[in-house]
């Protein structure tokens, strides 16, 4: 592989867009394939405003889905959303070689079995993105805080693939944490992911100061953050009680943050329901472990989903 290997992002929204962004700082060549917003990156390409500086770019090609790639990719980076009825897996298949690396840069637990078990002979990267970056007009990006990542080899290790992608984001301007445990790095993301992102959805797109300080709000949190841990216990993932005193603080220091699904939800897109909260319910089925308030979330929003379905029907 070269120094500077050949990226295709599938799925260039907020995050894709942004990932793509520093990659092609590091140099490397970057390609995207587009859906909705094919037209306006075509034309005039990815405009992202950054505390980075400007990391507006051209990709150096651009296509949308039944176009054949030039060349297979090194990397293919996968950043759709994780929805039900999405086929992730048909998705990428076109764009694959027999020595492109997969890589994962989406939320929720138990993501990598689906991607892994369709291409058993492609290795798969997982990645966290601890980011606020969203879509303001098609192919337009903002960049509002962070940007880390922490990535791992799926199931476990770190690879010499793992690390050249690694050198390469730093390259780019982002940190990236390098773990031999990524599941157990997902399980503690979902600590904030799966009791914040769906709570803020049920409040009507509360942002984080809203849901601690709002009378019970913050109880409510600690009680859904400890099931997680439960589940994750039960799953072979033991987890420090002082990690929920860590986050509320940490979160506490946070201006007041709109997660992903909140805005989703505000924008009226498709929520990641079954990803954050939905394998973590059952993932706590499989196990025999009672997660009474995750569950009546998952339930209400369940509700919720076929509303909104026989709405627009
Ligand atoms: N945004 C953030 O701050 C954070 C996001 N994440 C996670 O990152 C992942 C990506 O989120 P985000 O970037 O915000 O989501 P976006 O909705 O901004 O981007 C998803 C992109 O996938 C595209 N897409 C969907 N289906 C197809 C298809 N069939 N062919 C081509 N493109 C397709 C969408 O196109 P179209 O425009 O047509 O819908 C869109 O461009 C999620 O799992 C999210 O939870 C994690 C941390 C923070
Ligand atoms: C942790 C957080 C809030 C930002 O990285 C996120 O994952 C999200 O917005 O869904």
């Amino acid at each position: 592989m070269s120094d500077t290997p050949s990226i295709l992002i599938v799925g260039a929204g907020a995050i894709g867009s942004f990932y793509g962004a520093i990659l092609k700082r590091a140099g490397c060549p970057v390609s995207v394939v587009m859906r909705s917003e094919y037209d306006a990156v075509k034309a005039n390409g990815i405009q992202i405003e950054s505390e980075l500086g400007d990391l507006s770019y051209r990709p150096d090609q651009v296509y949308r889905d039944g176009d054949s790639p030039e060349a297979a990719p090194d990397y293919l980076i996968l950043c759709v959303k994780v929805l039900p009825g999405v086929d992730r897996a048909a998705l990428i298949r076109p764009w694959l070689g027999a020595n492109t690396r997969i890589v994962l840069i989406e939320n929720g637990l138990d993501i990598e079995r689906e991607i892994a078990d369709a291409f058993p002979q492609n290795p798969v990267i997982s990645c966290l993105a601890f980011i606020g970056v969203s879509r303001v007009g098609p192919g337009q990006i903002h960049h509002n805080s962070y940007g880390r990542l922490v990535m791992g080899q799926y199931p476990n290790g770190i690879s010499e693939d793992c690390q050249r992608l690694s050198d390469l984001f730093n390259a780019g301007g982002i940190n990236v944490k390098l773990t031999e445990e990524v599941v157990g790095e997902r399980w503690r993301k979902c600590l904030w992911n799966t009791p914040f992102n769906p709570l803020s959805v049920l409040a009507e797109g509360a942002d984080t100061d809203t849901i601690l300080d709002s009378d019970g709000g913050e109880d409510l949190i600690r009680a859904l953050t400890e099931e997680v841990i439960q589940v994750a216990e039960a799953d072979g993932y033991p987890m420090d009680r002082s990690i929920i005193d860590k986050q509320i603080a940490g979160t506490r220091k946070m201006t007041a943050y709109k997660n992903s699904m909140a805005l989703d939800y505000l924008n009226d897109r498709p929520i990641e329901l079954d990803a954050v909260l939905g394998n973590v319910v059952a993932i706590a089925r499989k196990h025999g472990v009672a997660v009474p308030h995750l569950n009546t979330m998952l339930v209400a929003l369940r509700m919720r989903e076929k509303l909104k379905v026989k709405e627009r029907s």
